[in-house]
């Protein structure tokens, strides 16, 4: 299972990045318009630092032109993966950059149908969103099963991507239903580690290691 921040913050990316599980970096075009910097730059420099995968999205209208767009960021990306927001514009730049052997991610995936259109122009990913979807009463949840199950069914290879995800809970989710791949806040990514009941506990060996240090250590200076 690849796991992904989703942010542009380069001191969250900083400290992400020290940790040998992350696959990459995802973006999009609110998390990029955070930065006072040009895409561009903010891009390349968060290539630096993450040694893994480099998400950028077009925000460019027609196919041709979210291809030169797509193409510009790919210049300065080492792991590129493409996202292309979900319609016809979108899907036939997704066909013509995965014909010419770049990663894409079909974004703002709402619908099981969407998803299969996706995996038929050759997306290296989806992404269903699933905070929304929760967020208008339907199941974000049952998207994903449903959009999983597809995939099995008919041999694609587009793995799917969990999305606007909004707490620990929904990586545990995103596991068990069988997407290959989450992208997360960094908070949420930060408090994957933590239990309260870890805490605990290692305080607890701690504690019960260095009495049985002292302890030794007082009877080889009696003895
Ligand atoms: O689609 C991808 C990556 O595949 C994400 O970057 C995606 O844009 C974000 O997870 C969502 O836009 C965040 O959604 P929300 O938390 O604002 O509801």
């Amino acid at each position: 299972m690849e796991f992904y921040i989703d942010t542009a913050d380069l001191k969250e990316i900083k400290s992400a990045a020290e940790l040998s599980i992350l696959d990459g970096v995802t973006t999009n075009p609110t998390i990029l318009s955070k930065q006072n910097l040009p895409p561009k730059e903010v891009i390349a420099e968060i290539n630096e630092m993450v040694n893994g995968k480099v998400w950028y999205q077009v925000s460019s209208d027609t196919a041709q032109d979210m291809i030169s767009e797509a193409l510009e960021m790919v210049s300065v990306i080492s792991r590129p993966v493409i996202k292309l927001p979900m319609g016809l514009e979108g899907l036939n730049a997704c066909h013509a950059l995965s014909k010419e052997g770049i990663d894409t991610n079909m974004t703002l995936i709402f619908s099981v149908s969407q998803a299969i259109l996706a995996a038929k122009a050759g997306a290296a990913y989806v992404s269903p969103y699933v905070g929304r979807v929760n967020d208008t009463g339907w199941s974000g949840y049952q998207l994903i099963k449903e959009i999983v199950s597809v995939y099995e069914t008919q041999k694609f290879n587009t793995k799917v991507i969990g999305a606007s995800l909004r707490g620990t809970h929904d990586i545990v989710e995103m596991a068990m239903l069988g997407a290959r791949a989450v992208t997360m806040p960094y908070k949420i990514f930060s408090g994957l580690f933590h239990h309260p009941m870890t805490d605990i506990g290692r305080n607890q060996f701690n504690h019960d290691w260095k009495e049985y240090k002292e302890k030794l250590m007082s009877q080889s200076v009696e003895g």
